[in-house]
């Protein structure tokens, strides 16, 4: 398959109405304005709080959700939904599997069901997938036995691959793995990445300072919108050019996600408070500052 850059023009969405009766209510937006774009050989991490649209987006990039306005462009042509999601796999937040079957046992059971190959290809395409994912020790554990959050998502991972999608779209793949295996989660989506050609995106909450060094291109996205859209190395003079200073304790997407986090906290108000920009930091020590201004500085 050849290699594809994926970009999408001024995507929104808003929440689906509650009834079929007009309202006079204004649409109210999940997403609005979404442009990105997401080339080969790369991973782009979808950043932001929860609730910001990680999820949503996702969806649209799967194209198992139509946006309310805006386009998916591959290679600057529109998509065809249908045609797309033959060559793009989304592999959602939550493992689901036959439980009884080996991990080898799964992969060859879909690969027989979705591939139209022969016996002995199938058994070297299952072989070279489990290499592929570290998972060839414990290609004949069952699923119900024994697999670690990480492992299990490695399989996941693996069925998503069978077909060689030129589109890998992951909702969240570290959630609730702990640092190493989330790391190893990563780094193994990296190398299908570099060695496929393949273009990689996900959705993460807090990426570890080691995983930050894996991924590419961030879209840092907060209630719907887009507030920062490149290479992570460029972040910190972008939050220095509106006037933030990243505090010596933390990475700049760390820092990022702090002034988003308190943007999003439910428990404050219109007079939110964050750090202040160009104010030493100091632990426990909040200083009032508009969400309004915020927003207003950071997109
Ligand atoms: N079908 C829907 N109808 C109404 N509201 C929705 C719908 N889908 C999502 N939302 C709302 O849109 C916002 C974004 O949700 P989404 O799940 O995309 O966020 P997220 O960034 O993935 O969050 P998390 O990190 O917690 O998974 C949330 O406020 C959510 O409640």
């Amino acid at each position: 398959m050849e290699s594809n850059t994926l970009t999408t023009s001024s995507i929104s969405y808003t929440k689906p109405l509650p009834s079929l009766f007009p309202t006079a209510e204004p649409p109210s937006y999940i997403l609005r304005n979404i442009s990105l774009t997401s080339h080969p050989s790369q991973i782009l991490a979808i950043v932001g709080p929860s609730g910001a649209g990680k999820s949503t987006l996702l969806d649209i990039l799967a194209a198992r959700t139509s946006p309310t306005s805006g386009s998916i462009l591959v290679n600057s042509l529109p998509i065809n939904p249908s045609s797309y999601r033959k060559i793009s796999s989304y592999v959602p937040q939550h493992d689901a599997f036959f439980p009884l079957l080996t991990v080898s046992e799964t992969f060859t059971f879909s690969a027989s069901l979705l591939l139209s190959k022969t016996p002995l290809e199938t058994s070297n395409a299952v072989a070279s997938l489990l290499q592929e994912l570290n998972l060839t020790h414990l290609a004949h554990t069952r699923l119900a036995q024994g697999l670690s959050g990480g492992e299990r998502r490695r399989v996941s991972i693996g069925l998503s691959l069978l077909h060689d999608p030129g589109f890998l779209l992951l909702d969240e793949p570290t959630s609730g793995l702990d640092s190493k295996s989330a790391f190893d989660v990563v780094q193994i989506l990296k190398s299908v990445a570099t060695s496929r050609q393949r273009t990689v995106i996900l959705s993460i909450h807090q990426p570890s300072f080691k995983i930050l060094f894996l991924i590419d291109r961030l879209l840092l996205l907060s209630k719907g919108t887009v507030v920062y859209h490149g290479r992570l190395d460029l972040l910190e003079g972008f939050l220095l050019s509106k006037g933030f200073t990243v505090p010596p304790q933390l990475n700049s997407l760390e820092y990022a996600m702090e002034i988003l986090q308190n943007l999003h906290d439910p428990h404050e108000n219109a007079d939110t408070v964050l750090p202040g920009p160009q104010e030493p930091q100091k632990q426990n020590t909040k200083q009032s500052y508009r969400s309004s201004r915020i927003t207003e500085v950071l997109s």
